[in-house]
């Protein structure tokens, strides 16, 4: 399952909570060239790969999709290697990834499912991307840019959820992901 939606709609957060309630799951840990934020650990929420690391992994082929994030602020991409053994097993993967990456996974893959995480109204997100305090204001301002492009963009998706309150919407989820319980 491939999981997008406008920064700081709560994707994170939501697929924090999706991998203590379904453990099998394989959740792709990205390459970026963005630096951590405070709490953030290599590995985990990303590989801080950098500039050279990044460049390396396109050159090599190593990624299964990537792109250019919010004008260009940052590079980003799903590692091929971890994705393509997960699937062997037959092990559910998801993919948290912009729409760029969306566009690009659903060339390659066309067996794959996609949902679109939603705000509940545009000041919920701007009040969430504001109220996180990780971003300084021009790139809170570019951040809300490419939010309005995302949100205009939910009907290329298979599935709308929206992330009104937490609980809820990995409710959700979770259904989509193994079925209801
Ligand atoms: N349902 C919700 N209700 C209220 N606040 C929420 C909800 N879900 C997430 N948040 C809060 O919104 C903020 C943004 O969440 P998060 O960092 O998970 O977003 P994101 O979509 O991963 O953002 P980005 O794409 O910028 O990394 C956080 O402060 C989080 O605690
Ligand atoms: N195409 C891809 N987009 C990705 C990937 N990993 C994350 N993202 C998207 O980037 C933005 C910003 O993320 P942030 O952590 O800097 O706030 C967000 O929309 C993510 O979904 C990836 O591997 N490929």
């Amino acid at each position: 399952m491939v999981l997008a939606g406008p920064s700081a709609v709560g994707k994170s957060t939501v697929v924090r909570e999706l991998r203590r309630r379904v453990p099998e799951l394989v959740f792709s840990v990205s390459a970026t060239t963005r630096a951590p934020r405070p709490g953030e650990v290599d590995g985990v929420d990303y590989h801080f790969v950098g500039d050279d690391g990044f460049q390396r992994m396109i050159d090599g082929d190593e990624l299964l999709e990537w792109a250019e994030i919010h004008g260009g602020l940052q590079r980003s991409g799903t590692p091929a290697a971890p994705i393509r053994e997960a699937l062997a097993d037959g092990r559910p993967v998801l993919l948290e990834i912009d729409l760029a990456g969306v566009r690009q996974v659903r060339e390659s893959s066309p067996d794959a499912r996609f949902v679109f995480l939603a705000p509940p109204s545009w000041e919920d997100l701007v009040s969430r991307l504001t109220g996180r305090g990780t971003e300084d204001p021009s790139v809170v301002a570019r951040r809300l840019e490419t939010a309005r492009t995302e949100l205009a963009a939910q009907d290329e998706f298979d599935h709308v959820v929206v992330n009104d309150s937490v609980d809820r919407a990995v409710e959700e989820l979770v259904s989509l992901l193994i079925g209801p319980g």
